[in-house]
């Protein structure tokens, strides 16, 4: 149900009124408002947080303006705010499409001019959200609009949107501050980097891998990891396999064309980008103006550039497969290596495909898969990481100064190692020069070799957990007395959670986190059953098992004893209280 309707005002004096719906996230609703206090017909986008207690948008807003100090172009500016309903709103310079809908508009795929200029203007738009001291931790195609808002694709500015889980990355003298062991998975499977799917603290290299994947997926029109029709796209762990696939050969990122082999001219650019971001190390300054280089070297035409995949035979299909089977041998003790021979299908899959690519009447059901599954992956959201926020309020409580954004390379990069990287400073000779030999096992330097993604918890899966997390924080609005202290440090714990998540690192976060701060996990998980057991007492069953379950997403953020002791005695107490409710 959205908040408000077409002709509802809002805002100071009626300021701003409601043209039209745009969108919705996870914790925000956006729409198209009119400024009243403006004679001319002056449109903006009005962000607002759908629940009074999660101040999504006002941690977002905070990061947008300190970015805006540096006065970016390629950042979707804010310019004003205010509160309805105690619910914070910002307004934002009205956009159009995202890049994921300008795709959708386009049939699935640009020309090959328009993705180099928007993959471009992402790539800038990172530049200067990186520039002003912070990562974006959730880059993706839904995260990029054009503006004006009906401008064409090719001619448009896109701009960087949606900084809900960004974070600061520099600490108040412009140092990088020290790498995190104790973060979680955040952002979306497609086009999380593989530091995110080891649930590594994230750095500016991963926003390039998700730009990178955002590339591939502009030129493509899909990735080597979406799956096909009926299949479960969000195999995490082939997912990954299928991306550390691509780093150790980059050949498997692109189809094969006529000869059996990608286009030189498309390879070499995503080689040498996917080469030169997996040399990154945490720290490393990356150089954004040979990586822009890079994409100017992709042709404007291409004889064989192909139409989309056809339905059953999409990337996914014979790829996933390969996982499944390089995971399979890899848990028999195999190794890298195993992957990559698994993965050899691949080619065979993209003959058959060029085969077969006159079924054209069957590319629509496959877009719309594809649309559908693009979708349900910007539904999703990310998750978050407690023990960061805490560890960043600890260390630093105003915003960096922002840095010199230093367009050399990092002095501190690691020298590049001719068995097995490409050297940092890009070879810009164009796409023709024949793929770059591949990769040994793609551990970029500084960081630890990648994991498997951590497995989901047995007993409460993260989406129901959050689904429910969602439920309890709507239901602590309406359903809690105030005067019932344990039930508001329950939801404290919850809305902090909800906070973090996002990746906000706010007073208001910590403030919500200071009981939590100072305890062990055990002593958290103490605390957490005596107010469980206080909601038992004071509180309709339901309340106490909606909290239990709030509660069991905490549990999905904690250390894994604490986070396993967390959600079997969350269980334990819906199930003794109200049985009715299945987690
Ligand atoms: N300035 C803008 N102009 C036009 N449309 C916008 C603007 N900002 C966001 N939108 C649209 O609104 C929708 C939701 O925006 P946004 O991604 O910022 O919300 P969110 O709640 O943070 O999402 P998520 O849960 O994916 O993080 C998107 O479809 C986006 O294209």
């Amino acid at each position: 149900m959205p908040l408000f309707g077409r002709g509802s005002k809002l805002g100071e004096q009626d300021r701003w009124l409601v043209i039209k719906k745009l969108g919705e996230g996870q914790f925000a609703e956006v729409y198209e408002v009119r400024d009243n206090n403006s004679v001319e017909d002056k449109r903006y986008a009005l962000k607002i947080e759908r629940r009074r207690d999660v101040r999504s948008v006002k941690q977002e807003f905070k990061v947008v303006k300190k970015i805006q100090e540096r006065n970016p172009t390629l950042v979707c500016p804010v310019h004003a705010c205010g509160t309805f309903e105690d619910r914070f709103f910002m307004i934002m310079e009205l956009l159009g499409n995202n890049v994921a809908e300008a795709r959708k508009a386009a049939g699935g795929r640009f020309d090959l001019p328009t993705c180099r200029r928007i993959a471009t203007s992402m790539l800038q738009g990172l530049e200067e959200v990186h520039a002003a001291g912070f990562v974006h931790r959730d880059v993706k195609p839904a995260n990029f609009a054009v503006g004006p808002p009906f401008a064409d694709p090719l001619t448009g500015t896109w701009k960087v949107i949606d900084f809900g889980l960004a974070r600061r990355y520099l600490d108040d003298v412009g140092e990088v501050l020290p790498e995190r062991t104790d973060t979680s998975f955040k952002g979306s499977t497609t086009y999380a980097s593989v530091n995110a799917h080891a649930e590594a603290d994230l750095g500016r290299r991963d926003d390039l891998w998700s730009w990178l994947y955002c590339t591939i997926e502009l030129l493509e029109g899909t990735l080597p990891w979406r799956a096909d029709p009926g299949k479960d796209a969000d195999s995490r762990e082939g997912v990954l396999r299928l991306k550390q696939a691509c780093i150790a050969d980059p050949a498997k990122y692109l189809r094969p064309g006529p000869s059996g082999a990608p286009e030189p001219a498309l390879l070499g650019p995503v080689s040498q980008l996917s080469h030169y971001i997996a040399s990154l190390g945490f720290a490393d300054t990356p150089d954004y103006p040979a990586m822009t280089a890079c994409l100017a070297a992709l042709p404007d035409h291409l004889p064989g550039y192909a139409p989309p995949p056809v339905p059953g035979l999409g990337p996914g299909s014979a790829a996933l497969a390969a996982a499944t089977a390089a995971a399979s041998a890899a848990a028999a003790g195999g190794t890298w290596g195993a992957h990559a021979q698994a993965d050899h299908g691949y080619g065979q899959y993209y003959q058959q495909y060029y085969a077969q690519q006159q079924q054209q009447q069957q590319q629509q059901g496959y877009w719309q898969h594809q649309q559908q599954q693009q979708q349900q992956q910007t539904q999703r959201g990310g998750w978050g990481d407690p023990a960061g926020g805490m560890q960043q309020h600890q260390q630093h409580h105003r915003y960096p100064q922002p840095p010199d954004p230093g367009r050399s390379p990092a002095p501190g990069a690691p020298p590049a190692d001719p068995n097995t990287t490409s050297p940092p400073d890009l070879d810009m000779s164009g796409g023709a020069q024949p793929p770059a030999p591949p990769l040994p096992p793609p551990v970029p330097h500084g960081a630890p070799p990648p994991q498997p993604a951590a497995p989901a918890l047995p007993d409460v899966a993260p989406e129901v957990a959050e689904a429910m997390l969602a439920e309890a924080l709507a239901e602590r609005s309406g359903g809690l007395s105030d005067s019932c202290r344990e039930a508001a440090q329950v939801a404290e714990v919850a809305e902090y959670v909800a906070l973090v998540k996002q990746g906000h690192v706010s007073d208001e976060a910590h403030d919500a986190a200071g009981r939590l701060l100072a305890l062990e996990p055990l002593e958290a998980l103490a605390t957490i059953s005596y107010c469980l057991d206080a909601l038992a007492q004071h509180t309709q069953p339901d309340s106490a098992a909606t909290a239990a379950v709030a509660l069991s997403a905490l549990g999905a953020y904690a250390r894994d004893s604490a986070r396993r002791a967390m959600t079997k005695y969350c269980r334990a107490v819906a199930a003794q209280h109200a049985p009715r409710k299945a987690l």
